[in-house]
């Protein structure tokens, strides 16, 4: 299994056609007037498998739509401002992707974030159950570890949750582990596969980099300094941007990634596999990141957690509490 899963990370590439089917997605993403949601649209409407692109936010959606609208691109883009025209930017979306949210500023933790965007999370998530609930739900808005939760409990209620269709995105976590693991073997970064499992927050993050290609080789305090700084990386962002917010391009890119896979997939494209914080039975987090198969219907294969070493298996030991509680926390909060 290890071995088909690394072969089909090596597969990935940031491929736009699909030859096999559907090519006329209709994308909505809420939040799209942000740090993120602006260059994530770009990129958004920059994908042939887009056919319509909605861009929801409480402010300035007018303009970001009428400004992409002139890109030469074949998806038509409508702008939906403030709660009253949520609903026409959602009616029927077929994948929604979720920046909308404060970000952090030096010296938070994601926790910190909670309590205005658990809010946020679950009232867009209600809309999404009435208008589009078959939608793939793609939640960026941190913190991942309780809001992808939060989005669970709230489709429940409504009867509509599907597991299979809702992620949390943690792909900017793989994508700074190519990039770090890049330079430092001094390989390509778009050449180096690294499953990145467990949560998308500090101790909850868990480079697998025994299972690098091309091979991340070190001894012990390099390991351990390259498993630190990618679980560090956004804090280092959100220092270097010194109170203006935290990672919006990188993740612009990361979750324009995410959404193209889970399009190809959706298309009929075979063996597109991201790792992704979804429902899960693989340890006992009942959310967590592993390698997934993306198909037609969201979620067609969990490929589990890959082959860890010692220092890996101690790595997840001490991440379950922490992720257990994150979740508990959003578990309760859609509850009350
Ligand atoms: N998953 C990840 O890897 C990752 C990476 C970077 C940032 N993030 C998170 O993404 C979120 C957004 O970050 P940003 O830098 O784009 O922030 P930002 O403040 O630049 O943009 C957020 C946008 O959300 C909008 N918004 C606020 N409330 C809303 C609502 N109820 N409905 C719709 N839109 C609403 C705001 O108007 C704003 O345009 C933050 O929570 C941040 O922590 C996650
Ligand atoms: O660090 C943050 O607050 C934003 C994001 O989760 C990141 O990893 O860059």
């Amino acid at each position: 299994m290890l071995k088909q899963i690394t072969k089909q990370l090596a597969m990935h590439s940031l491929r736009n056609f699909s030859t096999t089917g559907q090519n006329n997605f209709k994308v909505a993403v809420c939040g799209a007037s942000g740090g993120i949601g602006q260059p994530l649209s770009l990129l958004l409407k920059q994908n042939p498998l887009v056919s319509d692109l909605r861009l929801y936010d409480i402010v300035h959606t007018p303009g970001v739509a009428a400004d992409l609208s002139h890109i030469d691109t074949k998806s038509g883009t409508a702008g939906f401002m403030g709660p009253d025209e949520i609903s026409g930017a959602l009616d029927g979306a077929e994948v929604v992707v979720i920046p909308a949210g404060v970000p952090r500023k030096p010296g938070m933790t994601r926790d910190d974030l909670f309590n205005v965007n658990a809010g946020i999370i679950r009232d867009i998530v209600r809309v999404i159950a009435a208008k589009c609930p078959k939608a793939m739900i793609a939640v960026i808005t941190n913190p991942v570890n309780t809001c992808v939760p939060i989005a669970a409990e709230i489709l429940k209620k409504a009867g509509v949750y599907d597991p299979k269709r809702l992620f949390g995105v943690s792909t900017l976590d793989v994508v700074r582990a190519r990039t770090f693991i890049g330079e430092a073997v001094g390989a390509d970064p778009q050449k180096v596969h690294i499953p990145v499992i467990g949560g998308h927050s500090g101790i909850t993050i868990i480079p697998v980099l025994s299972q690098s290609q091309p091979a991340f080789k070190g001894d012990q305090t390099a390991i351990e300094k390259m498993t630190v700084r990618i679980q560090e990386a956004g804090t280092e962002v959100v220092k270097a941007k010194a109170g203006a917010g935290s990672a919006t391009l990188s993740m612009a890119y990361a979750g324009a990634r995410f959404a193209n896979s889970l399009l190809r997939g959706m298309s009929g494209e075979k063996n597109v596999v991201e790792c992704s914080y979804v429902q899960s039975n693989v340890t006992e987090a009942s959310f967590f990141a592993t390698p997934l198969v993306l198909g037609k219907d969201g979620i067609q294969e969990n490929c589990g957690l890959p082959n860890l070493n010692d220092f890996e298996k101690k790595l997840l030991v001490t991440a379950l509490p922490e992720l257990k509680k994150n979740i508990q926390k959003g578990v309760d909060f859609a509850k009350s």
